[in-house]
């Protein structure tokens, strides 16, 4: 085992002549991305349509989602909960079945589907060689699966050359990625950018309130939430106490010339998560406390400065749905909240709050996330823009070469 670790150095795609194929503004007709989704009238798929109804690469071309929904126009088959209307350009697709025949033309497919299901037609649909982005948890832990939150760990796209030799039969262009689960998304972006700064962090503690929404529609019982905080989330603490170790770890090259994640290769965190839900309709809150490996700690000022200033590969690449800014540092002292901040960067920023010395740990803040947006969807459609980026997206080669 061991040797070289894998670092964001690693993911330099500034000289990618795919940069210049797909430019940050709209591509000629015909040169579009063609991209299908997977849970398209759900919530995250909801989500999903909104922002690729205007995307300058992808253009929707294949709606999946349950037999019930199978075979109607998307707008007779989905429940629209979102404040604009469906978009023109996916009322009329005829929603199919998940299965990959129908979705065959896409370079992309994006999954919003149940965990229930999404174990058994992601693998049918990366068996048939075809690029799946999933927001379920069902492969997260898989050790030839990159996590990937896009401001955070790109460079973990690394190990999608290995996931497809390894494939029975071997992929010349399917794989699957995952993003991370909406609440480790909101904690792991501010906690990434003070780590970039100020080198690792040993222990964290988090208490999350956590919006209904996230629970899918329709979710937890009205009589149940309203009035009420519920001091349970099936899976969530366990989910974040291990997905942030995934994404913040790094690579190892092991003797045989294979690459595994190694939690604890570029980090020695420990994280005790506390879930809840609450009667919040969209985003995530967590409050955070942690510690420092270094003595002293960093002061609150110099964590605002940090978080303000931090910027990330999606970013300077030019990804058209990476945010101008990432992380909204607020000075006010009931901010963030979620009515007012939700919507910070279109739903792909976070908001950061009440930084201020912990007497038990060394730093503690509030992070605010769209659980919707940034946890979910806009994550998954960034990754795939990075994957289009690293050469990833409809070739067999040029993946292979660029990391
Ligand atoms: N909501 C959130 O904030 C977040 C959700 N996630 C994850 O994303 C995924 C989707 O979540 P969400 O949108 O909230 O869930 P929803 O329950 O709102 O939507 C589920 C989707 O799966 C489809 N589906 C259900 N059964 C089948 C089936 N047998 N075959 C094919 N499709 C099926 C549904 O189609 P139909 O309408 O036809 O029933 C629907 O499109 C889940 O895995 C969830 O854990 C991740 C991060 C955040
Ligand atoms: N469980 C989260 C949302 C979610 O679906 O998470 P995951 O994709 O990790 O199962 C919530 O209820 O807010």
């Amino acid at each position: 085992m061991t040797s070289s670790h894998l670092r964001h150095a690693d993911a330099d795609f500034s000289s990618s002549p795919l940069l210049a194929k797909y430019p940050r503004h709209n591509m000629q007709d015909g040169a579009a991305i063609k991209v299908g989704v997977l849970g398209a009238t759900g919530t995250v798929g909801q989500r999903f349509i909104t922002l690729l109804a205007d995307h300058p690469w992808f253009v929707l071309h294949a709606l999946g989602a349950s037999p019930r929904s199978a075979g109607k126009p998307y707008s007779a088959a989905v429940n629209w909960k979102q404040a604009t209307r469906v978009p023109a350009v996916a009322k009329d697709l005829i929603v199919r079945e998940c299965k990959p025949e129908f979705f065959a033309d896409c370079a992309v497919v994006f999954s919003g589907l149940d965990a229930d299901v999404a174990g058994e037609i992601e693998a049918a649909f990366r068996a048939a060689d075809l690029a799946v982005f999933s927001n379920a948890k069902n492969y997260r832990r898989d050790p030839h699966v990159p996590l990937i939150v896009p401001y955070v760990n790109p460079f973990h796209f690394a190990l999608l050359p290995q996931q497809r030799s390894l494939h029975s039969p071997s992929l010349k262009k399917g794989f699957i990625i995952t993003n991370a689960n909406c609440s480790t998304t909101g904690c792991v972006i501010p906690v990434s950018a003070l780590e970039k700064a100020f080198g690792p962090i040993e222990s964290l503690l988090v208490t999350t309130l956590q919006a209904i929404s996230g629970g899918g529609y329709p979710g937890v019982p009205s009589l149940d939430i309203m009035d009420n905080v519920v001091p349970f989330i099936g899976g969530e603490e366990e989910k974040m106490e291990w997905e942030m170790l995934k994404i913040l770890g790094g690579i190892t090259k092991n003797d045989d010339g294979t690459r595994s994640f190694d939690m604890h290769a570029r980090t020695p965190l420990r994280v005790s998560a506390s879930c809840n839900r609450v009667p919040v309709i969209d985003g995530h809150t967590a409050c955070i406390s942690l510690r420092f490996a270094r003595r002293p700690p960093p002061s609150p000022q110099q964590v605002r400065e940090a978080l303000v200033n931090f910027t990330c590969d999606a970013q300077t690449l030019g990804c058209p749905s990476a945010p101008r800014y990432v992380i909204s540092v607020h000075e006010e002292p009931d901010r963030p909240q979620p009515r007012l901040d939700r919507y910070y960067q279109d739903g792909a920023g976070v908001s950061v709050g009440r930084i201020r010395q912990c007497q038990v740990l060394d730093i503690k803040f509030v992070v605010l996330a769209n659980n919707v947006s940034i946890g979910a969807a806009t994550s998954s459609i960034i990754n795939a823009e990075l994957a289009v980026l690293k050469g990833f997206v409809g070739s067999e080669v040029e993946g292979k070469e660029k990391r």
